[in-house]
């Protein structure tokens, strides 16, 4: 029987309010010098048994026992509207968890039976930009392994760099470009806790191959071939949209589409041994040239993610059934 969860205000560490992100706070640091206080080496990720209060919160409430996780990325949350015995925890309520403050993304945690298969799902994730350290972006990835999950659905909404792509199309992750990685901006970064994985992980087969060829056998299913995609993710830091000079840096370095999340989720699932099926829903075309007038914005990345809310449902929904056999 799991440990009584404590109360909310005793585990709940100071959080922005639904709407008003914390503000990122210069902070002094040793060498005088200043440093936002995401990046500061003090704010370590949450031990194992911090987490086990969230997931314990979780499991002495749902009568669901899943193996499969799915996040739901920018306008996507419709993807878990359909589950069966459905129960849902508002992030407000889960001890330690950050909770959303993004336009599309709701804030709960919600179970049910997707197709006769209990998942657990992120109706809504947490980026960066809202003042979060990339582990706390990632937590409810270690939450969802403690709660017995070991596969993931990670979705998201994504500019299309490759010029094939188009609005609504569908891109199937194969391998992703961590570029606050590059700064050495990782969800891993302090102290490893080995009780979830190793030190170095190994990112060379993040996104599985067999469940991959399940996802294209999936689409031949439905009949959707024309619009669905695999290629390369690139994690920016966002919240602005990129310029055309990186768009076209991007493009030159190999990816496909860009966005501002999943990464991290994917480090740390992979961390934690959980397999991984991802997607881009591709929301809008970056703007490649100078003389266009165009702009990225939310809404239309919103309004697209609506337009192929069934598709989307459905893709999710098939792929759960394969993942669980
Ligand atoms: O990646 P998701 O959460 O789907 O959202 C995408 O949409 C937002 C920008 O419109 C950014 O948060 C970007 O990452
Ligand atoms: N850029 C970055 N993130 C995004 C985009 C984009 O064009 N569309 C949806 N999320």
């Amino acid at each position: 029987m799991a440990a009584e969860p404590a109360s909310d205000l005793e585990f709940r560490a100071a959080e922005p309010e639904k709407g008003s992100p914390r503000p990122l706070r210069a902070l002094a640091s040793g060498g005088g010098s200043m440093c936002l206080e995401h990046t500061l080496p003090g704010e370590a990720a949450f031990d194992y048994n911090t987490i086990s209060i969230s997931a314990n919160y979780l499991l002495e409430r749902t009568k669901h026992r899943p193996a499969i996780g799915i996040v739901c990325g920018s306008g996507l949350g419709s993807l878990v509207d359909h589950l069966k015995e459905r129960e849902a925890f508002p992030y407000e309520k889960i001890p330690n968890f950050p909770v959303s403050t993004v336009a599309g993304h709701d804030g709960q945690v919600v179970f049910g039976l997707l197709n006769g298969v209990p998942v657990m799902c992120m109706k809504g994730r947490f980026h960066s930009y809202e003042g979060y350290p990339l582990w706390k972006t990632a937590m409810p990835i270690r939450v969802m392994k403690l709660v017995g999950v070991n596969s993931v659905i990670v979705t998201n909404a994504a500019g299309g760099i490759n010029d094939k792509y188009h609005v609504g199309d569908v891109m199937l992750i194969k391998d992703h470009i961590n570029i606050p990685g590059f700064a050495g901006n990782s969800p891993l970064v302090g102290k490893n806790d080995e009780n979830f994985g190793p030190r170095f992980p190994g990112m060379s087969n993040a996104y599985d191959k067999q469940l991959r060829q399940e996802a294209k056998s999936v689409v031949k299913e439905m009949g959707i071939e024309e619009s669905v995609h695999e290629g390369v993710y690139v994690m920016l830091g966002g919240p602005s949209y990129e310029t055309v000079a990186e768009l076209r840096l991007l493009r030159l370095l190999g990816a496909d589409a860009v966005g501002m999340s999943t990464v991290a989720e994917v480090v740390v699932a992979r961390h934690c041994g959980m397999r991984v099926f991802a997607f881009s829903l591709v929301t809008n075309k970056c703007i490649m040239e100078w003389d266009s007038d165009e702009e990225a914005n939310h809404e239309e990345v919103i309004a697209a993610a609506n337009a192929r809310k069934h598709h989307l449902q459905e893709l999710v929904g098939r792929m759960a059934a394969r993942m669980a056999q």
